[in-house]
């Protein structure tokens, strides 16, 4: 039977500060490391672990049954899983869904993710977000024999992610074109810096052929396909480091081509632009954030998953700190539970960006509207 395991195994979750839960092994048997985040989506776990974005984080679901609709292979939003652990209070042991071929914890063990469950994912939770997103290890099979100092010694010598370079790593090696559906109208340079497939999907359906381009892609590359436009993608890391990206977006804005960014892709805008960016105490990982989007006044339900945030003063346009000839950018999304920056507009370029989630996978559709506001611009600059 594909179920979850009903043996009871062992494993233990080891947190940077010393803290320790003990579970039940789920997925596969071994040791991970990754930085501790949580997701507060009920549902789209499919969609979480194959969102390139989440590359070395352990992802605790504070949902707390997980995998009941098993596993199917329409919903990935890239070729494989990438978070690094998996952390879940109580996987469902029989999935039931007509589109489900396989059990989460059987392709957990298949892809060679570690995960645990049967822990307190509440409390685990309340800590996360007293102390802040942090590094954690989680240990079974032999390695749950391993010393309590031992497994204290491998989360601390992981890596942060504050400083790291990620999206390079999760890239594509080759570029590749997502044709439009129906008549070409569009063409788009999309740089991958860890795309969702959902991203060109949406893209496509409004006419645009999209040319999906790897992270070191130099404005060259762009400039061969003569696009109409430019999107820089979600992804992993932190953005204080892509010095590259920014330094080729900081070339389309220069040649006024209309940019649009997602996540990652509004982080770099914002660097390009001048701004810095920090990282938040835990971040905003869920698929029901209230946006508002400050040029309508209207409020949208929206997915996000974001460690980083821009520090742009929310308000009356300012002038872009890196070059007066950028002209003036207003930050044009808020979120309403803690005033972080969503959003970036330029009003003397042809530029835009959101920290959150239009294409909504998983997640509720109200941020659509965002993918024809870029058809707009393009149809604009034409
Ligand atoms: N989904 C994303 O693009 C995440 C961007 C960045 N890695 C962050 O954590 O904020």
């Amino acid at each position: 039977m594909s179920g979850a395991s009903t043996a009871y195994e062992p494993a233990v979750l080891v947190l940077e500060d010393g803290r320790r839960f003990t579970g039940r092994a789920f997925g596969a048997r071994g040791t991970t490391v990754g930085e501790a985040v949580f997701n507060t989506g009920m549902t789209g776990y499919q969609e979480t672990l194959t969102d390139p974005s989440y590359h070395r984080q352990v992802v605790v679901m504070t949902a707390p049954h997980i995998g009941n609709t098993g596993w199917n292979d329409e919903d990935d939003e890239s070729s494989r899983i990438w978070v690094s652990g998996f952390v879940v209070r109580d996987p469902a042991l029989r999935p039931s869904n007509w589109r489900s071929s396989r059990s989460l914890d059987a392709e957990l063990a298949a892809q060679g993710v570690v995960g645990i469950s049967g822990l307190d994912t509440r409390a685990l939770t309340r800590h996360l977000r007293e102390r802040g997103a942090m590094r954690v290890g989680i240990f079974s099979g032999a390695d749950g024999e391993l010393s309590a100092k031992d497994q204290l010694d491998i989360v601390a010598a992981s890596p942060q992610m504050s400083g790291s370079a990620l999206a390079p790593e999760v890239s594509t090696a080759q570029p590749y074109v997502v044709p439009a559906v129906g008549d070409r109208r569009f063409t788009v340079a999309a740089v991958d810096l860890g795309i969702k497939a959902m991203t060109p999907a949406l893209m496509a359906e409004r006419g645009i052929e999209v040319h999906v381009l790897p992270a070191t892609a130099t404005f060259a590359d762009i400039h061969a396909i003569n696009p109409d436009g430019v999107f820089f993608s979600n992804g992993p890391g932190d953005p204080a480091t892509a010095e590259h990206e920014v330094g080729v977006l900081r070339e389309v804005l220069a040649a006024r081509i209309p940019f649009f960014g997602i996540c990652f892709g509004n982080q770099l805008l914002g660097r390009a632009l001048g701004f810095g960016t920090y990282k938040l105490r835990y971040g905003h990982r869920g698929i029901n954030q209230p946006v508002m989007d400050l040029g309508t006044r209207k409020v949208e339900v929206t997915a996000h998953n974001h460690g980083f945030a821009v520090d742009a003063p929310i308000g009356e346009p300012v002038a872009a700190p890196a070059d007066p000839a950028y002209g003036r950018v207003r930050v044009s999304h808020v979120c309403l539970n803690d005033d972080v920056v969503e959003g970036l507009e330029c009003l003397d370029l042809p530029a835009f960006s959101v920290q959150y989630h239009p294409e909504a996978a998983a997640g509720p559709h109200d941020a659509g509207y965002l993918f024809d506001r870029f058809v707009t611009l393009l149809e604009g600059e034409r």
